[in-house]
Protein backbone atom coordinates (compact mmCIF):
# COMPACT_ATOMS: atom_id res chain seq x y z
CA UNK A 1 0.00 0.00 0.00
CA UNK A 2 1.10 3.02 -0.93
CA UNK A 3 1.57 5.80 1.96
CA UNK A 4 -0.48 8.80 2.13
CA UNK A 5 0.65 12.85 2.41
CA UNK A 6 -2.02 14.53 3.90
CA UNK A 7 -3.17 17.98 4.59
CA UNK A 8 -5.81 19.33 7.01
CA UNK A 9 -6.95 22.81 6.30
CA UNK A 10 -8.15 24.03 8.83
CA UNK A 11 -6.35 22.32 11.46
CA UNK A 12 -6.90 24.37 14.13
CA UNK A 13 -10.90 22.87 14.39
CA UNK A 14 -12.59 21.78 17.51
CA UNK A 15 -12.59 18.02 15.39
CA UNK A 16 -8.66 18.01 14.72
CA UNK A 17 -7.52 15.96 17.69
CA UNK A 18 -10.62 13.43 16.95
CA UNK A 19 -9.47 12.98 13.25
CA UNK A 20 -6.25 12.65 14.37
CA UNK A 21 -6.91 9.88 16.98
CA UNK A 22 -9.00 8.05 14.30
CA UNK A 23 -5.99 8.18 12.20
CA UNK A 24 -4.72 5.82 14.50
CA UNK A 25 -7.10 3.31 14.53
CA UNK A 26 -7.39 3.51 10.95
CA UNK A 27 -3.48 3.47 10.15
CA UNK A 28 -4.01 -0.29 8.50
CA UNK A 29 -6.70 1.21 6.34
CA UNK A 30 -4.92 4.59 5.73
CA UNK A 31 -1.33 4.18 6.28
CA UNK A 32 0.29 7.99 6.48
CA UNK A 33 3.93 9.01 5.49
CA UNK A 34 3.42 12.99 6.30
CA UNK A 35 1.07 14.77 7.75
CA UNK A 36 0.61 18.57 6.87
CA UNK A 37 -1.70 21.15 8.68
CA UNK A 38 -2.39 24.47 7.51
CA UNK A 39 -4.80 27.05 8.97
CA UNK A 40 -5.00 30.85 9.15
CA UNK A 41 -4.97 31.31 13.09
CA UNK A 42 -1.32 30.47 13.66
CA UNK A 43 -1.89 30.20 17.49
CA UNK A 44 -5.19 27.90 17.41
CA UNK A 45 -3.37 25.45 15.21
CA UNK A 46 -0.51 25.01 17.36
CA UNK A 47 -2.33 23.94 20.58
CA UNK A 48 -3.78 21.06 18.35
CA UNK A 49 -0.46 20.48 16.67
CA UNK A 50 2.24 20.22 19.62
CA UNK A 51 -0.91 18.08 20.89
CA UNK A 52 -0.93 15.67 18.00
CA UNK A 53 2.73 15.63 17.54
CA UNK A 54 2.77 13.81 21.07
CA UNK A 55 0.26 11.55 20.18
CA UNK A 56 1.59 10.52 16.75
CA UNK A 57 5.35 9.65 18.68
CA UNK A 58 3.34 7.63 21.55
CA UNK A 59 0.49 6.20 19.14
CA UNK A 60 1.76 6.51 15.61
CA UNK A 61 5.92 6.91 15.26
CA UNK A 62 5.38 5.55 11.58
CA UNK A 63 4.20 8.84 10.40
CA UNK A 64 7.96 10.03 8.70
CA UNK A 65 7.19 13.94 8.87
CA UNK A 66 4.80 15.68 11.08
CA UNK A 67 4.54 19.73 9.71
CA UNK A 68 2.02 22.65 10.75
CA UNK A 69 1.99 26.02 9.19
CA UNK A 70 0.45 29.15 7.95
CA UNK A 71 2.04 28.82 4.42
CA UNK A 72 -0.30 27.80 1.53
CA UNK A 73 2.88 26.21 -0.83
CA UNK A 74 4.70 24.65 2.00
CA UNK A 75 1.03 22.69 3.14
CA UNK A 76 -0.69 22.61 -0.55
CA UNK A 77 2.61 21.38 -2.84
CA UNK A 78 3.10 17.89 -1.67
CA UNK A 79 -0.03 15.73 -0.82
CA UNK A 80 -2.03 13.50 -1.68
CA UNK A 81 -5.33 14.27 0.06
CA UNK A 82 -7.11 17.55 1.47
CA UNK A 83 -9.29 17.18 4.49
CA UNK A 84 -11.00 20.57 4.53
CA UNK A 85 -13.13 21.89 7.81
CA UNK A 86 -12.79 25.42 8.08
CA UNK A 87 -15.33 28.11 9.44
CA UNK A 88 -14.87 31.69 7.85
CA UNK A 89 -15.94 33.89 10.80
CA UNK A 90 -15.47 31.52 14.03
CA UNK A 91 -17.36 30.66 16.38
CA UNK A 92 -18.44 34.11 16.80
CA UNK A 93 -20.36 34.39 13.99
CA UNK A 94 -21.97 31.40 14.13
CA UNK A 95 -23.19 32.61 17.29
CA UNK A 96 -25.08 35.85 15.42
CA UNK A 97 -26.26 33.50 12.58
CA UNK A 98 -27.98 31.53 15.39
CA UNK A 99 -29.25 34.69 17.40
CA UNK A 100 -30.70 36.83 14.04
CA UNK A 101 -32.81 34.28 12.54
CA UNK A 102 -33.92 33.93 16.60
CA UNK A 103 -34.75 37.43 17.41
CA UNK A 104 -37.30 37.12 14.67
CA UNK A 105 -38.65 33.79 16.01
CA UNK A 106 -37.12 31.86 12.90
CA UNK A 107 -34.82 28.77 13.79
CA UNK A 108 -31.59 30.04 14.04
CA UNK A 109 -29.24 27.23 13.18
CA UNK A 110 -25.72 26.65 12.22
CA UNK A 111 -26.59 25.41 8.81
CA UNK A 112 -30.32 25.17 8.31
CA UNK A 113 -32.53 28.06 7.50
CA UNK A 114 -31.26 31.93 7.45
CA UNK A 115 -28.08 31.14 9.96
CA UNK A 116 -27.34 28.37 7.37
CA UNK A 117 -27.78 31.15 4.53
CA UNK A 118 -25.35 33.77 6.48
CA UNK A 119 -22.84 30.82 6.65
CA UNK A 120 -22.94 29.71 3.02
CA UNK A 121 -22.25 33.20 2.23
CA UNK A 122 -19.15 33.46 4.20
CA UNK A 123 -18.20 29.78 3.26
CA UNK A 124 -18.24 30.08 -0.09
CA UNK A 125 -15.31 32.56 -1.33
CA UNK A 126 -12.76 31.25 0.91
CA UNK A 127 -13.71 27.27 -0.02
CA UNK A 128 -13.25 28.74 -3.62
CA UNK A 129 -10.40 30.25 -2.98
CA UNK A 130 -8.54 27.38 -1.55
CA UNK A 131 -9.42 24.81 -3.94
CA UNK A 132 -8.69 27.08 -6.52
CA UNK A 133 -4.88 27.50 -4.96
CA UNK A 134 -4.75 23.92 -3.99
CA UNK A 135 -5.64 22.86 -7.74
CA UNK A 136 -2.96 25.17 -9.00
CA UNK A 137 -0.15 22.84 -6.73
CA UNK A 138 -1.94 19.64 -7.34
CA UNK A 139 -4.14 18.74 -9.82
CA UNK A 140 -5.11 15.33 -9.28
CA UNK A 141 -5.31 15.34 -5.31
CA UNK A 142 -8.13 14.56 -3.41
CA UNK A 143 -10.15 17.26 -1.70
CA UNK A 144 -12.64 15.94 1.24
CA UNK A 145 -14.86 18.70 2.23
CA UNK A 146 -16.44 18.85 6.01
CA UNK A 147 -16.99 22.48 5.72
CA UNK A 148 -20.42 23.83 6.70
CA UNK A 149 -23.01 24.08 4.79
CA UNK A 150 -21.88 21.39 3.16
CA UNK A 151 -24.77 21.79 0.52
CA UNK A 152 -24.44 25.40 -0.34
CA UNK A 153 -20.53 24.83 -0.47
CA UNK A 154 -20.43 21.68 -2.66
CA UNK A 155 -23.24 23.16 -4.85
CA UNK A 156 -20.76 26.67 -5.29
CA UNK A 157 -17.08 24.21 -5.56
CA UNK A 158 -19.41 22.57 -8.23
CA UNK A 159 -20.38 25.78 -10.41
CA UNK A 160 -16.67 26.80 -10.03
CA UNK A 161 -14.75 23.51 -10.84
CA UNK A 162 -17.59 21.79 -12.95
CA UNK A 163 -15.30 18.86 -14.24
CA UNK A 164 -13.48 18.31 -11.02
CA UNK A 165 -14.73 14.51 -9.85
CA UNK A 166 -11.75 14.71 -6.93
CA UNK A 167 -13.83 17.25 -4.67
CA UNK A 168 -15.93 15.03 -2.79
CA UNK A 169 -18.30 16.94 0.13
CA UNK A 170 -18.91 14.60 3.28
CA UNK A 171 -21.41 15.20 6.25
CA UNK A 172 -21.22 13.08 9.13
CA UNK A 173 -24.62 13.11 10.48
CA UNK A 174 -26.41 9.90 8.40
CA UNK A 175 -23.21 7.96 9.65
CA UNK A 176 -23.71 9.50 13.63
CA UNK A 177 -26.87 8.73 12.90
CA UNK A 178 -25.91 4.96 11.99
CA UNK A 179 -23.71 4.40 14.43
CA UNK A 180 -26.67 4.37 16.58
CA UNK A 181 -28.68 1.94 14.79
CA UNK A 182 -25.46 -0.17 15.09
CA UNK A 183 -25.76 0.15 18.21
CA UNK A 184 -30.01 -0.87 18.83
CA UNK A 185 -29.35 -3.77 16.68
CA UNK A 186 -25.62 -5.19 18.30
CA UNK A 187 -23.49 -4.39 15.85
CA UNK A 188 -20.78 -2.59 13.76
CA UNK A 189 -22.10 0.72 11.52
CA UNK A 190 -19.32 -1.07 8.77
CA UNK A 191 -21.75 -3.94 8.86
CA UNK A 192 -24.50 -1.35 7.01
CA UNK A 193 -25.00 -1.07 3.30
CA UNK A 194 -27.29 2.16 3.73
CA UNK A 195 -30.04 3.32 0.97
CA UNK A 196 -30.90 7.08 1.21
CA UNK A 197 -31.64 10.28 -0.59
CA UNK A 198 -31.77 13.82 -0.15
CA UNK A 199 -29.66 17.09 0.12
CA UNK A 200 -27.09 17.75 2.92
CA UNK A 201 -29.07 17.49 6.28
CA UNK A 202 -32.31 17.18 4.64
CA UNK A 203 -32.36 13.48 3.96
CA UNK A 204 -34.24 9.97 4.49
CA UNK A 205 -32.78 6.50 4.90
CA UNK A 206 -35.22 4.26 2.95
CA UNK A 207 -33.24 0.97 3.76
CA UNK A 208 -30.66 -0.29 6.03
CA UNK A 209 -29.37 -3.23 5.12
CA UNK A 210 -26.23 -5.42 6.34
CA UNK A 211 -23.64 -6.60 4.14
CA UNK A 212 -25.23 -10.22 4.25
CA UNK A 213 -27.98 -8.61 1.95
CA UNK A 214 -30.66 -8.86 4.87
CA UNK A 215 -33.24 -5.97 5.57
CA UNK A 216 -33.01 -4.62 9.26
CA UNK A 217 -35.08 -1.11 8.48
CA UNK A 218 -38.49 -2.86 9.57
CA UNK A 219 -36.46 -3.53 12.84
CA UNK A 220 -34.51 -0.14 13.15
CA UNK A 221 -37.61 1.35 13.00
CA UNK A 222 -39.23 -0.90 15.64
CA UNK A 223 -37.07 -0.35 18.00
CA UNK A 224 -37.27 3.19 17.75
CA UNK A 225 -40.58 3.72 18.29
CA UNK A 226 -40.68 1.37 21.21
CA UNK A 227 -37.56 2.07 23.23
CA UNK A 228 -36.45 5.06 21.34
CA UNK A 229 -32.94 5.96 20.09
CA UNK A 230 -29.78 7.82 21.42
CA UNK A 231 -26.69 9.48 20.58
CA UNK A 232 -23.64 7.02 21.26
CA UNK A 233 -20.85 8.42 19.27
CA UNK A 234 -18.05 9.50 21.11
CA UNK A 235 -18.28 13.58 20.54
CA UNK A 236 -21.93 13.86 21.25
CA UNK A 237 -22.85 11.03 24.01
CA UNK A 238 -22.57 13.08 26.48
CA UNK A 239 -24.09 16.07 24.92
CA UNK A 240 -27.88 16.94 25.76
CA UNK A 241 -28.53 19.25 23.20
CA UNK A 242 -27.52 16.00 20.91
CA UNK A 243 -29.94 14.07 23.14
CA UNK A 244 -32.76 16.25 22.07
CA UNK A 245 -32.04 15.94 18.53
CA UNK A 246 -32.16 12.68 18.49
CA UNK A 247 -35.43 11.89 20.60
CA UNK A 248 -36.79 14.62 18.03
CA UNK A 249 -35.99 11.61 15.61
CA UNK A 250 -38.30 9.24 17.26
CA UNK A 251 -41.05 11.88 17.11
CA UNK A 252 -40.37 12.25 13.46
CA UNK A 253 -40.12 8.91 12.92
CA UNK A 254 -43.72 8.71 15.06
CA UNK A 255 -45.34 11.39 13.31
CA UNK A 256 -44.27 9.19 9.48
CA UNK A 257 -42.66 5.96 9.92
CA UNK A 258 -42.73 6.05 5.70
CA UNK A 259 -38.31 6.66 6.17
CA UNK A 260 -35.94 6.80 8.46
CA UNK A 261 -35.17 10.82 9.06
CA UNK A 262 -31.99 12.71 9.09
CA UNK A 263 -31.85 14.37 12.55
CA UNK A 264 -31.61 17.91 11.26
CA UNK A 265 -35.09 17.48 9.77
CA UNK A 266 -36.36 19.09 12.79
CA UNK A 267 -35.72 22.45 12.03
CA UNK A 268 -38.01 22.19 9.36
CA UNK A 269 -41.03 20.00 10.17
CA UNK A 270 -40.94 21.24 13.74
CA UNK A 271 -39.83 25.16 13.19
CA UNK A 272 -41.82 26.47 15.88
CA UNK A 273 -40.84 23.71 18.26
CA UNK A 274 -37.19 24.55 18.02
CA UNK A 275 -37.37 28.14 17.88
CA UNK A 276 -39.55 28.14 21.31
CA UNK A 277 -36.92 25.70 23.57
CA UNK A 278 -33.71 28.15 22.26
CA UNK A 279 -32.43 30.66 24.75
CA UNK A 280 -30.64 33.43 22.70
CA UNK A 281 -28.23 34.64 24.91
CA UNK A 282 -27.29 30.41 25.24
CA UNK A 283 -27.48 29.50 21.74
CA UNK A 284 -25.60 25.82 20.41
CA UNK A 285 -22.34 28.41 19.18
CA UNK A 286 -22.12 29.31 22.82
CA UNK A 287 -22.38 25.69 23.90
CA UNK A 288 -19.49 24.96 22.11
CA UNK A 289 -17.57 27.57 22.73
CA UNK A 290 -18.23 26.57 26.16
CA UNK A 291 -18.06 22.87 25.87
CA UNK A 292 -16.35 21.16 23.26
CA UNK A 293 -13.98 24.18 22.23
CA UNK A 294 -13.31 24.55 25.78
CA UNK A 295 -12.46 20.74 26.42
CA UNK A 296 -10.38 20.05 23.25
CA UNK A 297 -7.92 22.93 23.98
CA UNK A 298 -7.87 22.30 27.55
CA UNK A 299 -6.99 18.95 26.82
CA UNK A 300 -4.36 20.34 24.11
CA UNK A 301 -2.82 22.14 27.13
CA UNK A 302 -2.87 19.16 29.18
CA UNK A 303 -0.82 16.71 27.08
CA UNK A 304 1.74 19.67 25.88
CA UNK A 305 2.58 19.88 29.67
CA UNK A 306 2.81 16.49 30.01
CA UNK A 307 4.68 15.65 26.99
CA UNK A 308 2.23 12.46 26.75
CA UNK A 309 -1.69 11.62 26.32
CA UNK A 310 -1.27 9.49 29.33
CA UNK A 311 -4.44 9.46 31.36
CA UNK A 312 -6.31 11.33 28.84
CA UNK A 313 -10.06 10.64 27.12
CA UNK A 314 -9.14 11.03 23.26
CA UNK A 315 -11.15 9.09 21.61
CA UNK A 316 -11.28 7.97 18.14
CA UNK A 317 -14.91 8.87 16.18
CA UNK A 318 -17.05 8.46 13.81
CA UNK A 319 -16.35 11.82 12.41
CA UNK A 320 -13.21 11.10 11.86
CA UNK A 321 -13.21 7.68 11.01
CA UNK A 322 -15.94 8.31 8.50
CA UNK A 323 -14.17 11.06 6.17
CA UNK A 324 -10.71 8.27 6.68
CA UNK A 325 -12.51 5.12 5.39
CA UNK A 326 -14.03 7.62 2.13
CA UNK A 327 -10.58 8.47 1.60
CA UNK A 328 -9.33 5.19 1.84
CA UNK A 329 -11.77 4.09 -0.41
CA UNK A 330 -10.56 6.43 -2.73
CA UNK A 331 -6.80 6.38 -2.45
CA UNK A 332 -6.77 2.08 -2.74
CA UNK A 333 -9.64 1.59 -5.58
CA UNK A 334 -11.79 -0.19 -2.56
CA UNK A 335 -15.01 0.25 -4.12
CA UNK A 336 -17.15 0.37 -0.98
CA UNK A 337 -20.34 2.32 -0.44
CA UNK A 338 -20.53 5.79 1.56
CA UNK A 339 -22.69 8.66 1.49
CA UNK A 340 -21.62 11.65 -0.34
CA UNK A 341 -22.27 14.42 -1.73
CA UNK A 342 -22.46 14.62 -5.73
CA UNK A 343 -23.93 16.29 -9.22
CA UNK A 344 -27.45 14.62 -9.35
CA UNK A 345 -27.32 13.92 -13.16
CA UNK A 346 -30.18 11.51 -13.14
CA UNK A 347 -29.59 9.56 -10.00
CA UNK A 348 -33.16 10.80 -8.84
CA UNK A 349 -35.03 10.73 -11.97
CA UNK A 350 -37.54 13.73 -11.36
CA UNK A 351 -35.09 15.89 -9.16
CA UNK A 352 -33.20 18.68 -11.58
CA UNK A 353 -29.92 17.15 -12.83
CA UNK A 354 -27.74 20.19 -11.29
CA UNK A 355 -29.23 19.48 -7.73
CA UNK A 356 -26.20 18.34 -5.27
CA UNK A 357 -27.66 15.05 -3.96
CA UNK A 358 -26.54 13.48 -0.82
CA UNK A 359 -27.12 9.25 -1.99
CA UNK A 360 -24.76 6.02 -1.59
CA UNK A 361 -21.63 5.94 -3.99
CA UNK A 362 -19.40 2.93 -4.90
CA UNK A 363 -15.98 5.04 -3.93
CA UNK A 364 -13.12 4.16 -6.87
CA UNK A 365 -9.90 5.80 -7.55
CA UNK A 366 -11.92 6.60 -10.23
CA UNK A 367 -14.08 8.85 -8.40
CA UNK A 368 -17.47 8.36 -6.69
CA UNK A 369 -19.96 6.29 -9.03
CA UNK A 370 -23.77 6.90 -7.56
CA UNK A 371 -26.66 4.08 -7.89
CA UNK A 372 -29.31 5.28 -9.20
CA UNK A 373 -32.28 6.17 -7.25
CA UNK A 374 -35.18 6.84 -9.84
CA UNK A 375 -38.42 8.69 -8.65
CA UNK A 376 -38.70 9.55 -5.25
CA UNK A 377 -42.14 9.92 -3.94
CA UNK A 378 -44.25 13.51 -4.01
CA UNK A 379 -43.64 14.58 -0.19
CA UNK A 380 -39.76 14.43 -0.25
CA UNK A 381 -40.01 15.44 -3.83
CA UNK A 382 -41.43 18.87 -2.69
CA UNK A 383 -40.09 18.97 0.37
CA UNK A 384 -36.49 18.75 -1.67
CA UNK A 385 -37.74 21.18 -4.17
CA UNK A 386 -38.53 24.26 -2.19
CA UNK A 387 -34.93 23.29 -0.31
CA UNK A 388 -33.34 23.14 -3.59
CA UNK A 389 -34.61 26.62 -4.79
CA UNK A 390 -33.22 27.95 -1.33
CA UNK A 391 -29.79 26.77 -2.00
CA UNK A 392 -29.43 27.43 -5.66
CA UNK A 393 -30.74 31.10 -5.11
CA UNK A 394 -28.31 31.74 -2.07
CA UNK A 395 -25.31 30.37 -4.05
CA UNK A 396 -26.55 32.67 -7.26
CA UNK A 397 -27.00 35.89 -4.89
CA UNK A 398 -23.19 35.73 -3.68
CA UNK A 399 -22.36 35.62 -7.31
CA UNK A 400 -24.61 38.01 -8.50
CA UNK A 401 -24.61 40.44 -5.18
CA UNK A 402 -28.49 39.88 -5.34
CA UNK A 403 -29.80 41.13 -1.91
CA UNK A 404 -33.63 40.15 -4.02
CA UNK A 405 -32.61 36.23 -4.21
CA UNK A 406 -31.45 36.00 -0.49
CA UNK A 407 -34.99 37.39 0.42
CA UNK A 408 -36.38 35.16 -2.56
CA UNK A 409 -33.86 32.02 -0.70
CA UNK A 410 -35.54 32.77 2.87
CA UNK A 411 -38.89 32.86 1.34
CA UNK A 412 -39.12 29.14 -0.33
CA UNK A 413 -37.09 28.24 3.19
CA UNK A 414 -39.53 26.27 5.21
CA UNK A 415 -37.73 28.03 8.60
CA UNK A 416 -38.81 31.37 7.46
CA UNK A 417 -41.46 31.63 4.27
CA UNK A 418 -43.04 34.85 5.21
CA UNK A 419 -41.81 37.92 2.66
CA UNK A 420 -41.92 40.78 5.77
CA UNK A 421 -39.45 38.64 8.06
CA UNK A 422 -37.36 37.24 5.15
CA UNK A 423 -36.71 40.95 4.44
CA UNK A 424 -35.63 42.31 7.66
CA UNK A 425 -33.61 38.83 8.15
CA UNK A 426 -31.17 39.28 5.33
CA UNK A 427 -31.20 43.08 5.93
CA UNK A 428 -29.75 42.06 9.64
CA UNK A 429 -27.14 39.11 8.14
CA UNK A 430 -25.55 41.19 5.27
CA UNK A 431 -25.31 44.11 7.70
CA UNK A 432 -23.64 41.79 10.09
CA UNK A 433 -21.48 40.36 7.14
CA UNK A 434 -20.36 43.52 5.52
CA UNK A 435 -16.56 42.39 5.62
CA UNK A 436 -17.11 38.89 4.00
CA UNK A 437 -19.64 40.17 1.36
CA UNK A 438 -18.75 43.36 -0.63
CA UNK A 439 -20.37 42.11 -3.64
CA UNK A 440 -23.99 42.87 -1.64
CA UNK A 441 -22.95 46.61 -1.18
CA UNK A 442 -21.36 48.15 -4.68
N1 LIG B 1 -19.84 18.08 7.14
C1 LIG B 1 -20.08 17.73 8.40
O1 LIG B 1 -20.89 16.86 8.66
C2 LIG B 1 -19.37 18.42 9.51
C3 LIG B 1 -19.30 17.86 10.79
C4 LIG B 1 -18.68 18.59 11.80
C5 LIG B 1 -18.10 19.82 11.51
N2 LIG B 1 -18.22 20.33 10.25
C6 LIG B 1 -17.62 21.62 9.87
O2 LIG B 1 -16.23 21.58 10.12
C7 LIG B 1 -15.73 22.90 10.23
C8 LIG B 1 -14.93 23.06 11.50
O3 LIG B 1 -15.80 23.10 12.61
P1 LIG B 1 -15.33 23.56 14.05
O4 LIG B 1 -16.55 23.68 14.90
O5 LIG B 1 -14.25 22.70 14.53
O6 LIG B 1 -14.79 25.03 13.75
P2 LIG B 1 -13.57 25.80 14.38
O7 LIG B 1 -13.90 27.25 14.28
O8 LIG B 1 -13.20 25.23 15.68
O9 LIG B 1 -12.36 25.47 13.38
C9 LIG B 1 -12.25 25.98 12.11
C10 LIG B 1 -10.80 26.37 11.82
O10 LIG B 1 -10.77 26.89 10.48
C11 LIG B 1 -9.84 27.94 10.46
N3 LIG B 1 -10.07 28.75 9.26
C12 LIG B 1 -11.03 29.67 9.04
N4 LIG B 1 -10.90 30.16 7.80
C13 LIG B 1 -9.84 29.54 7.24
C14 LIG B 1 -9.22 29.61 5.96
N5 LIG B 1 -9.64 30.45 5.02
N6 LIG B 1 -8.15 28.83 5.72
C15 LIG B 1 -7.69 27.99 6.67
N7 LIG B 1 -8.25 27.87 7.89
C16 LIG B 1 -9.30 28.64 8.16
C17 LIG B 1 -10.04 28.66 11.77
O11 LIG B 1 -8.93 29.45 12.09
C18 LIG B 1 -10.26 27.49 12.72
O12 LIG B 1 -9.07 27.08 13.32
C19 LIG B 1 -16.99 23.79 10.17
O13 LIG B 1 -17.21 24.21 8.85
C20 LIG B 1 -18.08 22.84 10.59
O14 LIG B 1 -19.34 23.28 10.19
C21 LIG B 1 -18.83 19.63 9.27
O1 LIG C 1 -23.54 21.89 17.04
P1 LIG C 1 -22.26 21.15 16.92
O2 LIG C 1 -21.10 22.05 16.56
O3 LIG C 1 -22.00 20.21 18.06
O4 LIG C 1 -22.46 20.16 15.68
C1 LIG C 1 -22.69 20.61 14.40
C2 LIG C 1 -22.38 19.49 13.44
O5 LIG C 1 -23.30 18.45 13.69
C3 LIG C 1 -23.21 17.29 12.88
O6 LIG C 1 -22.01 16.63 13.17
C4 LIG C 1 -21.93 15.82 14.37
C5 LIG C 1 -21.80 14.42 13.99
O7 LIG C 1 -22.97 14.02 13.41
C6 LIG C 1 -21.42 13.52 15.12
O8 LIG C 1 -21.03 12.29 14.64
C7 LIG C 1 -20.27 13.99 15.87
O9 LIG C 1 -19.11 13.80 15.12
O10 LIG C 1 -20.49 15.28 16.24
C8 LIG C 1 -20.77 16.18 15.18
C9 LIG C 1 -21.06 17.48 15.85
O11 LIG C 1 -20.73 17.58 17.16
C10 LIG C 1 -23.33 17.70 11.44
O12 LIG C 1 -23.21 16.62 10.56
C11 LIG C 1 -22.35 18.78 11.09
O13 LIG C 1 -22.53 19.17 9.75
C12 LIG C 1 -22.49 19.96 12.00
O14 LIG C 1 -21.46 20.89 11.77
MN1 LIG D 1 -23.13 17.52 8.43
Amino acid sequence: MKKINLTVVGAGSTYTLGIMRSLVTEKQNFPLKRVVFYDIDAARQELNAKATEIMFKELYPEIEEFIYTTDRKIAFENSDFFFMQIRTGGLKMRERDEQIPLSHQCVGQETCGAGGMAYGLRSIGDMIDLVREIRSYKKDAWILNYTNPAAIVADALNREFPNDNRILNICDMPAAIMVSYAKLLGCEIWDFVPEYFGLNHYGWFTKIKNKQGEDLTQRIKDIILKEGIKAVDSIIANDPSWQATFKNMETMLRDNPEFLPNTYLQYYLYPEKMVSKEDINNTRARQVINGREKQVFEMCKRIIEKNSIAGEQLHDDIHGRYMIRVAASLAYNKGDIYLVIVPNKGIISNIQDDAMVEVPCMLTSDGPKAFAIGKIPTFQKAMIEIQLGYEKLVVDAWYEGSKQKLINALTLNRTVVNVPKAKVIVEEILNENKDYLPQFFK
